[in-house]
């Protein structure tokens, strides 16, 4: 690859470096062959068969094999508003929902409270009154990239800083009934899912007391796609999450993803995509398909994404945590599947795209035993 290493001389130790991955998924696995059966038995749609039957060719076609979901049969029963189309569901939805260092960072699309579920958290974990947070709700799916962009900067601007990051999503706020009307809750019914992922991010790890660098944060960068603030709506409203999804999504986020990796990678004077690791947000396989083609990529390099996306749904810290677990097991030189270099894309309303430029660490230098789980 045609790279200048323009890092040298530049202080890399100082970059902030993801020294921890985990996540987690609430106990209720659903299979996607036998979720539209399940859907439209619980929302009472059974009646609405073409519906059903489209639905049924959405979830064959996107390509995941399980998703978890708190939302349970015996919830729905007790609270009956949440499978009433556009019926008021807010407060109860919202009250489903609450029951649930040096620095932390909270992101969520789940619940709104005063104080807020950072406040929670650092009660329940014990971190000190002192530890300083801060809260990012509601930015849809690029909240994991933005939070590791911030932990970035907070770790590069305060020495000895470690920054616990927690991303939680939850689909009670945005469960809907099947509505012929409104075709993209279809979507979002087929590929949105539950999941929690916590990082650690920091500068200068140290090794010796198990910090185990897994990914440097070289730069990250935001952007907005010119013309295409209708295209991923979501609105708070009296009935819960209220959202729209274009069919035009796909085509928006491939035909500008050239355009983010040359910003994001001109400045290490890394000109070629197909030897970088990716750690794309699996959003549809349509986007998956779409970036694969116009970075002219092989069938390899969104193996994790493509693994998440069958195995999960729909978030990108599980990809970053799938990509170093894999490059182990198979004893690839690097947590980058063997490469230096690589991208963390994660897109979202706006519609905005994160980009990260990250280089992995050598397999052999950090305490692997400790760093993955069930290895
Ligand atoms: C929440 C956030 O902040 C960020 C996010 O992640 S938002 C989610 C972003 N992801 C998306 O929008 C999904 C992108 N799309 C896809 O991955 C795929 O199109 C898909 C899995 C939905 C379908 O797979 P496909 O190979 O394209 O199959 P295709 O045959 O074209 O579509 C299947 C059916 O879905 C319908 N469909 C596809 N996209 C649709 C959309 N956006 N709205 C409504 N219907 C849609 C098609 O019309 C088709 O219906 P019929 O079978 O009745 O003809």
């Amino acid at each position: 690859m045609e790279t200048e290493n323009n890092l040298e001389g530049c202080g890399v130790e100082k970059l902030g470096t993801i020294i921890a991955i985990g996540t987690t998924n609430p106990p209720n696995c659903f299979y996607q062959a036998n979720y539209p059966d399940f859907y439209f038995r619980v929302t009472k749609s059974e009646h609405m068969t073409q519906l059903k039957d489209k639905f049924r060719r959405i979830c064959e076609k996107s390509t995941i094999k399980k998703r978890y979901i708190q939302l349970s049969e015996a919830m729905l029963k007790e609270n009956p508003c949440l499978i009433i189309y556009k019926a008021p569901s807010f407060d109860v939805r919202q009250d489903m929902l609450v029951k649930e260092i040096t620095h932390l960072i909270f992101c969520t699309s789940s619940g709104i409270d005063m104080p807020s579920a950072d406040h929670k958290l650092a009660n329940l974990i014990g971190l000190k009154p002192s530890v300083q947070r801060f809260m990012i709700y509601n930015q849809g799916c690029f909240a994991g990239a933005t939070a590791l962009h911030l932990a970035k900067d907070l770790a590069e601007n305060n020495a000895s800083a470690r920054v616990l990051i927690v991303c939680s999503e939850n689909m009670i706020m945005s469960f809907q009934p099947p509505s012929e009307t409104h075709l993209d809750i279809l979507i979002g019914s087929a590929i949105f899912f539950d999941g929690a992922a916590t990082l650690i991010v920091g500068a200068n790890p140290i090794v010796s007391i198990n910090e185990c660098p897994l990914f440097q944060i070289v730069s990250a960068n935001q952007s907005i796609i010119p013309e295409s603030d209708d295209l991923l709506i979501g609105k708070i409203r009296e009935i819960g999450m209220e959202y729209y999804l274009s069919r035009n999504l796909h085509q928006y986020v491939s035909n500008n993803i050239k355009q983010c990796m040359v910003e994001a990678f001109t400045p290490f004077g890394i000109r070629e995509w197909e030897n970088l690791f990716y750690i794309v947000h699996p959003s549809g396989v349509a986007i998956l398909n779409g970036i694969e083609e116009k970075l002219g990529l092989n069938k390899e390099r969104l193996r994790a994404s493509r693994h998440v996306l069958s195995e999960y749904g729909n978030i990108v810290i599980f990809v970053l945590n799938e990509m170093r677990k894999m490059s182990v097991l198979e004893g690839k030189a690097t947590t980058g599947e063997g490469l230096e270099w690589g991208v963390l894309f994660e897109f979202g309303p706006g519609l905005t795209v994160e980009t990260l430029v990250l280089r992995s660490f050598a397999t052999n230098s950090t305490p692997w035993s400790i760093a993955i789980d069930g290895v």
